[in-house]
């Protein structure tokens, strides 16, 4: 039977790549198996409302992330658009917008990422809900961690209680690193060559093209401060070409400069790119590889694949903890006083469900709270987390030295309470992830899988460590 539609489609999450992704391997493999004249699967990103949301009349993703987002998004639907397909972009929650679009293009599976961190568990969840009631089913793939659920769970049933005992289980040299096989989209040359004329009419046709938004519906008014790291691009093209740079040049004295402020290649500053997905940690991994094969290995190889082990951590911790991983106050050093659910101080963050008493809840901030507001203008004392906040703003990075510092110092310091800074560097860093943001909140403030139960930095004397002779804080004295 020829058809020139899809009867798959691709939910994009934070995959927004072609290369290594199962998901869209699966659609394509699926609709190639439905009949030759079959239509390329279409693919569809919404800006859900953890991109369009609000915490504290603050955007949860702020312009710089926002214009990352959109470059990414942009450059995944030019890669579809290249294999017969295309990407339908709207501002809509998923469980509203999938059943319409299933329900028009009459679709029969709809293949996506499966996500570790709590409000992303629960949308996938609603989506399945809302598939299921029109007889579409929703298929989730792995692919936004190094090692696979299965994997981990067989090595460490036990609930998670530090990094090194993680590492030591799921990956100790005996194991060693099990990643999935390599993902690599088959040839499907012939359908390109036959189909992309007719995929592109058919698409048409459904008025699937009226769905693709032309300007991102949250503000991407920024622009890169020229002293920044990298000027961050977003989008596969750009991730790739900077792996193969930084897997070329730089990985290979990782472990010494790791801890650097200034500069593109004192890390890898492939975060923005991982967590949006436009490359993969397996991909990493096999640049990593391909350098030790070449070059020989060395500890500073095997730490950065030890740091892609810590995401890996924290996104098996967020989804053990579920909405445990936006509680708890802080009080390892009994500054910063316990929350209680009916404590008049306390409003829940606009946004969340009101049903969900486990959500996140933080506290009313007064205009002039010095603390939360002047740390995050970087207007403390303090040069060193002045110089540090004032980089985050205007870049949207923060070198994870910077990071350790700044949440200590506003925790342990300045009682501030974890969630709101968790929440600022959501707002503001390009490479926000859930699970990687809240659980190294959360674990500086001695709430989740810390075994020394917090950390906390005297910033004079890492400012003399790792800033000796002040170049960083002049750098970004403003
Ligand atoms: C308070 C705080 C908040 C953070 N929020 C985020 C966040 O939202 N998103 C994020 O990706 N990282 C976060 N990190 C972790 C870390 O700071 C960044 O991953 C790192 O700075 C990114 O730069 P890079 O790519 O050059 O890292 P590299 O040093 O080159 O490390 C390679 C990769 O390993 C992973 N990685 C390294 N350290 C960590 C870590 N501690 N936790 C999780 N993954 C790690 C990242 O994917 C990183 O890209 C946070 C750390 C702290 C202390």
């Amino acid at each position: 039977m020829v058809s020139s539609s899809p009867n798959q489609l691709i939910w994009f999450r934070r995959n927004l790549r072609i290369a290594n992704n199962p998901a869209l391997e699966a659609a394509f493999d699926r609709s190639a198996a439905s009949g030759i004249d079959m239509a390329k699967p279409l693919g569809v990103f919404c800006y859900d409302r953890q991109y369009t949301g609000t915490w504290l009349g603050m955007p949860r993703c702020g312009p710089l992330r926002a214009k990352f987002l959109w470059e990414s998004v942009q450059n995944l639907r030019k890669k579809l658009q290249y294999i017969g397909s295309e990407l339908v972009i709207q501002a809509d929650e998923p469980e509203v917008l999938l059943p319409k679009l299933c329900q028009d293009l009459n679709i029969t599976h709809v293949h996506t990422q499966r996500l570790f961190a709590h409000e992303e568990t629960e949308s996938a969840e609603r989506v399945r809900r809302a598939l299921e009631a029109i007889g579409v089913k929703l298929v989730q793939h792995e692919c936004y961690t190094l090692l696979s659920t299965k994997h981990v769970r067989e090595h460490h049933p036990e609930p998670f209680s530090s990094f090194s005992k993680f590492r030591r289980k799921v990956a100790s040299p005996e194991d060693g690193v099990v990643v999935r096989e390599l993902w690599h989209l088959k040839e499907h040359g012939v359908w390109h060559e036959l189909l992309w004329h007719q995929a592109k009419k058919g698409a048409r046709e459904n008025g699937v093209r009226h769905h693709v938004l032309k300007v991102s519906p949250i503000p991407v008014n920024a622009y890169t401060d020229e002293r920044a790291v990298l000027p961050f691009k977003g989008g596969e093209t750009a991730g790739l070409q900077r792996l193969k740079v930084y897997a070329e040049q730089a990985v290979g004295h990782y472990k010494e400069t790791r801890n650097g402020l200034i500069g593109a290649d004192y890390s890898s500053k492939l975060s923005p790119w991982l967590n949006l997905g436009c490359i993969s940690p397996a991909q990493v991994l096999q640049a990593v590889r391909k350098y030790e094969a070449e070059n020989g290995a060395n500890s500073s190889t095997e730490w950065l694949i030890v740091e892609l082990l810590w995401r890996d951590f924290f996104q098996f911790l967020a989804a053990e903890r579920g909405s445990h991983l936006f509680q708890g106050a802080a009080k390892p050093l009994g500054k910063v006083p316990e929350l209680h659910d009916n404590d008049p101080n306390f409003i829940k963050v606009p946004e969340l469900r009101d049903n969900d008493p486990d959500f996140i809840k933080v506290p009313e901030l007064r205009d002039n709270d010095p603390n939360f507001w002047g740390g995050c203008a970087g207007k403390t004392d303090n040069e060193f987390l002045n110089a540090n906040m004032c980089e985050l703003a205007k870049t949207g990075y923060m070198s994870n030295r910077g990071r350790q510092n700044v949440a200590s110092a506003l925790i342990h310091d300045m009682a501030v309470d974890w969630r709101l800074g968790a929440l600022w560097f959501e707002a503001q860093l390009l490479d926000y992830d859930p699970a990687s943001n809240y659980g190294n909140w959360q674990y500086i403030a001695g709430l989740a899988a810390n075994p020394r139960g917090g950390s906390s930095f005297n910033l004079k004397k890492q400012a003399q460590m790792y800033d000796p002779d002040g170049a960083y804080q002049k750098l970004w004295q403003a």
